[in-house]
């Protein structure tokens, strides 16, 4: 059986990893469980750490290992942060769009992913809770304007009522998968060695028979 998700006798052609940065309480938790598992939680509680989930889906016939990475927004239980961002393809940017100041920071969440992640790293900007319409403080145009200027993909989404959340995460991984795709194809930006620097150092494209064991730099849960 195959399906967009994937069979899951099927042989794993890419892991792709995507981190989920922004303040606490923006909903970086409730969007991974929404696009995980489906699920949202009124009380979900602070993270503490690093968690990561992961999801198999088909993308241009290729089995694709999304595995999403959800820390702390709270400064006093954020895990070490270069480990968080090594090998990250993908990052999405969360505001919680009733929170000005969640977007007001969104400046320096980009700097700190920029200071520590692969230049080539594909990023989007999600303004969540847009189910709390009437409590918006944070207009559109603003995070769209954001958006064009610092050249990242933007929705907003709510992980209560499950809107953009999967059509976000499959915007993301899809540009990934088109990047790298093209990057397998092309030499443009090889080294000295014959190695593209997108590829090298960020081990982006994880081939399956590394997935069963041999799988460098990552931990957590599967
Ligand atoms: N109305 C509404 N509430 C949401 C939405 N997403 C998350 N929440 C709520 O917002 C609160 C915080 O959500 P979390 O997902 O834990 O936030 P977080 O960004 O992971 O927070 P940290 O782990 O502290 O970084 C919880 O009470 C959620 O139920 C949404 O789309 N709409």
């Amino acid at each position: 059986m195959s399906n967009l998700y994937g069979d899951y006798n099927q042989k794993i052609d890419y892991v792709f990893k995507v981190v989920l940065i922004g303040d606490s309480a923006v909903g970086k938790t409730q969007l991974l469980a929404r696009f995980a598992r489906n699920e949202f939680s009124v009380d979900s509680k602070a993270t503490i750490g690093v968690e990561f989930q992961t999801k198999t889906l088909v993308i241009d016939n290729k089995t694709v290992k999304a595995q999403i990475w959800d820390t702390a927004g709270q400064e006093r239980y954020r895990a070490v942060t270069s480990a968080y961002y090594r090998g990250a393809v993908g990052a999405m940017l969360v505001y919680d769009m009733t929170k000005r100041q969640s977007f007001d920071h969104m400046a320096k969440w980009l700097e700190e992913l920029r200071g520590h992640a692969d230049k080539n790293i594909v990023i989007m900007l999600i303004g969540n809770k847009c189910d709390l319409g009437s409590l918006r403080a944070v207009p559109t145009e603003d995070a769209q304007e954001f958006a064009q200027r610092e050249n990242l993909f933007f929705m907003e989404t709510s992980a209560l009522e499950a809107t953009n959340v999967e059509t976000a995460f499959l915007t993301i991984l899809t540009e990934i998968y088109r990047i790298i795709s093209k990057k397998s194809l092309t030499a443009d930006d090889d080294d000295a060695d014959g190695n593209s620097s997108l590829l090298k150092g960020t081990r982006i494209i994880i081939p399956s028979e590394q997935e069963s064991g041999k799988r460098g730099g990552c931990c957590g849960k599967s």
